[in-house]
């Protein structure tokens, strides 16, 4: 038998799987790391603790599974988007990674609009927002230029991974989509873009396609991991991506919702389609392919924050048990998940979250589905923006750790009005990742054969008309607390 591996290399932790030829999970390992606030909208992250955590995980996924390293043909990437890794000439990183939830870079957005105006859109199908890797790029430009002036290349979290391993500097167009430096038809960088401020073209590195076999194993890597340095490497995609790949979301009409740190609600898209900005449209892993996106920024990371809270220490299993005894609308108790700002459809690193309604009867279950509900309702307003575009948001395929929880998965087939799916085995981008070096070493002819094999369906989770109904009510309440609370929070900045 052979195996492949899939790495995804996750805001909290990289998981590495590694898959046989029919698809079965062999082993997987899982290895985390910390983020750094260093003050309010702050997120960075050491790019040499992705390293040192992959490595560790590899060499476990190795040494638990028993298998022969050269039985072990391929690996590729799923990866955290939009982080910026800057490398001098010597490719050596100079600053920590600033991540895709760092909110620091609203004055560079409002810069790119103005000097770019309609331009931005024609060329990137996307708005200038926070996350993004072009503004990260002009702040370290404008505040700390000592480093900008050291830059010879800047990557994404798994690029700058991929590049660790093999020793070869690439970015997938997939992730690159993600950057605001892409023309996302033409599948090139912008000559336009970069000179508009002032980046030169050497600063972006060379585009991959997913699919494509970017070099082999260093050496010294193959030695720490015990893997065969003949081990193929393949270009990998962003998570979203590689997400959308694992649950077999590779035609028009297919779309997924995931619920990890951030939040997503994703469709498949087959060719150009206008958002007017208002959702993104990145390439897909699937040659040829994109996809239009809605982002929470805190989802799970909501959730997270709570357990932390309240629960610290209880396993999720016991921390979710009692909300199934609670009625759809949590007693009255709204909450909106904008724990570091908002992206869909509030692009606003100002705003906070809320819990609107709160009474003495409340339990703790309470405000445990009350999150659950908020984050749901968040998503929801993507699912709301894809349909208002024309999109048909028939079923949706959940991943994520959100979707291992029964109740959650009802939730979001009665918030979204739509059936909702999970999967056999929920592995996630990681699987994505495999799926992407199973196809690179040939096994399959395309990533849809792949998936024929790869991705199972198990259960449907179909809307319940009356909690749909309930819920379709308090939504709207749910919609009017952003302006109710924008002014309020824009006040309260000052104390942050
Ligand atoms: N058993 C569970 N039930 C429901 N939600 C869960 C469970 N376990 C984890 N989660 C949620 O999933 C999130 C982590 O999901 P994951 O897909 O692993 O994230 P990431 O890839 O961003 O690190 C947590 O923040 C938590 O909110
Ligand atoms: O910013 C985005 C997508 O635009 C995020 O989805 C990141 O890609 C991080 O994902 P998770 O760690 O939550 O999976």
């Amino acid at each position: 038998m052979k195996y492949v591996i899939g790495i995804d290399l996750g805001t909290g932790s990289v998981k590495a799987l590694l898959v046989d030829q029919e698809g079965k999970v062999r082993c997987e390992t899982s290895r985390s790391y910390s983020l750094q606030h260093e003050q309010p909208g702050y997120s960075e992250q050491e790019p040499e603790a992705w390293v040192n955590q992959t490595v560790d995980g590899l060499r476990a996924l190795v040494q638990e599974s028993g298998v022969e390293p050269k039985d072990i043909e391929g690996i590729s990437f799923s990866g955290q988007m939009h982080g910026l890794v800057l490398l001098n000439e010597q490719g050596q990183v100079l600053r920590p990674a600033i991540l895709w939830n760092d909110t620091r870079t609203t004055a560079q957005c409002r810069t790119i609009e103005s000097k770019l105006g309609p331009r931005l859109y024609h060329i990137t199908k996307n708005a200038a927002l926070e996350g993004f890797t072009l503004p990260k790029i002009m702040w370290v430009q404008e505040h700390e230029p000592e480093v900008f002036r050291k830059a010879a290349v800047f990557l994404l979290p798994k690029d700058y991974l991929r590049y660790r391993l093999t020793g070869k500097l690439h970015m997938d167009i997939s992730d690159a989509a993600g950057t605001l430096l892409l023309d996302v038809m033409q599948k090139q960088w912008s000559q336009e873009i970069c000179d508009a401020f002032g980046i030169d073209m050497s600063l972006c590195p060379q585009l991959a396609e997913s699919l494509e076999f970017v070099g082999c194993l260093l050496p010294e890597i193959a030695d720490r991991t015990g893997l065969s340095p003949d081990t193929k490497v393949y270009a990998g995609g962003a998570d979203n991506a590689c997400g959308a790949v694992g649950a077999g979301i590779l035609k028009k009409g297919d779309a997924l919702c995931s619920i990890g740190t951030s939040g997503v609600i994703l469709s498949y898209e087959d060719q150009e389609k206008d958002f007017a900005g208002n959702i993104h449209f990145f390439n897909h892993s699937r040659p040829g392919g994109y996809y239009a996106m809605g982002v929470t920024l805190a989802a799970g990371y909501s959730l997270d924050w709570l357990k932390k809270t309240i629960a610290a220490g209880e396993s999720y299993d016991a921390f979710l048990a009692k909300v199934s005894e609670v009625p759809a609308g949590a007693g009255g108790l709204l909450f909106t998940p904008y724990l570091v700002g908002e992206r869909t459809p509030h692009a606003d690193s100002v705003i906070r979250g809320s819990f609107i309604g709160l009474d003495g009867s409340h339990r703790r279950e309470h405000l445990v589905r009350a999150v659950m509900e908020g984050i749901t309702f968040s998503l929801n307003e993507s699912v709301g923006l894809l349909r208002e575009a024309g999109v048909e948001v028939g079923t949706i395929v959940s991943i994520g750790g959100g979707a291992k929880n029964e109740v959650w998965l009802q939730m979001q087939a009665d918030i979204f009005q739509a059936p909702v799916v999970k999967l056999t085995s929920e592995q996630g981008p990681a699987l994505g990742a495999a799926m992407l070096a199973a196809v690179g070493c040939g096994w399959f002819g395309s990533i849809a054969e792949c998936a024929e094999r790869f991705v199972g369906y198990e259960r449907q989770f179909e809307p319940d008309p009356q909690r749909a109904a309930v819920y379709q009510d308090l939504f709207g309440i749910y919609q009017s607390v952003y302006a109710s609370t924008r002014d309020l929070n824009r006040r309260l900045q000052a104390y942050r």
